[in-house]
C-alpha cells in the first residue's frame, strides 16, 4: 500500500465518529419534510455546491416528492486545507435565475463564507429568493455574519475539522458512511 493510503487508511481508523449513518440519514429526512413544506409549490431550482454537496443532495433530492430543477454549482474556499481562504467559483451555473425560487445545498455551513457569497451571486441573479440547506452547521462564533444560520439545517455538530458524508479531509473520505473527525484536530 502506498503512503497515502497508509496515511489515509489511519485517518479513519483513528477518527471519532462523531454522528453514525442512520442519525444522518434521519436528519436528512426531517430536511426533506421541512424543504418540502417551505418549497413544494413555488417549483424551485436547487444548486448543489460541488464537491462537498453531493452525498447529501443525493440523499434528499429522492425525497423531495414535489416538482423541481436540480442543478451544480462549484465552489470553493478550502482546497484540501484544513482552513478556509478565498472563495473560488470553479463552474457558475448557466440557468437563467430571474424570478425563480433557490435553495442552495451544501454540506456544511463553517464560517458561512461560502454559502454567504454563493446567495448574493443567486441574488445578484434576479432570483426572487435564496435559501439555504445545510447538512451540518459547525458550532462556534466564528460566523461570517454574527448569529449566520442556513435555512434549513441537519444536524449541528462541534467544532472540529470534520469528514465523512461528502467532506474530505485532504481530498480523501468523502465517502465515509457518518460524520467524523480527525484526530487532534
Ligand atoms: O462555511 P465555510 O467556512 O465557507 O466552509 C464551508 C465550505 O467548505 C467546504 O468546501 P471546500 O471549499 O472545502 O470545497 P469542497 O466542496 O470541494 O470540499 C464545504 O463543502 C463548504 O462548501
Ligand atoms: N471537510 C471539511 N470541510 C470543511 N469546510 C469547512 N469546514 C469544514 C470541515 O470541518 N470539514
Amino acid at each position: 500500500m502506498s503512503q497515502t493510503l497508509a496515511d489515509m487508511q489511519q485517518i479513519l481508523d483513528e477518527a471519532d465518529c462523531l454522528c453514525p449513518e442512520a442519525e444522518v440519514q434521519a436528519a436528512i429526512t426531517r430536511m426533506a419534510r421541512a424543504i418540502t413544506e417551505k418549497l413544494g409549490d413555488r417549483n424551485p431550482v436547487l444548486f448543489c455546491v460541488m464537491n462537498g454537496g453531493l452525498i447529501f443532495t443525493g440523499q434528499l433530492l429522492t425525497q423531495l416528492h414535489f416538482p423541481l430543477q436540480a442543478e451544480y454549482l462549484h465552489a470553493s474556499r478550502y482546497r484540501h486545507e484544513t482552513s478556509g481562504g478565498r472563495l473560488e467559483w470553479k463552474v457558475e451555473p448557466n440557468f437563467d435565475l430571474r424570478g425563480r425560487s433557490v435553495l442552495i445545498l451544501d454540506d456544511i455551513l463553517d464560517e458561512g463564507t461560502t454559502l454567504l457569497g454563493i446567495s448574493d451571486w443567486c441574488a445578484a441573479q434576479g432570483a426572487r429568493e435564496v435559501l439555504t440547506a445545510v447538512l451540518v452547521e459547525k458550532d462556534h462564533a466564528r460566523k461570517a455574519r454574527p448569529g449566520l444560520k442556513g435555512d434549513f439545517t441537519g444536524l449541528v455538530i462541534e467544532d472540529r475539522f470534520l469528514f465523512g458524508y461528502g467532506m474530505d479531509y485532504k481530498g480523501y473520505w468523502r465517502n465515509a458512511p457518518g460524520i467524523y473527525a480527525v484526530k487532534g484536530l
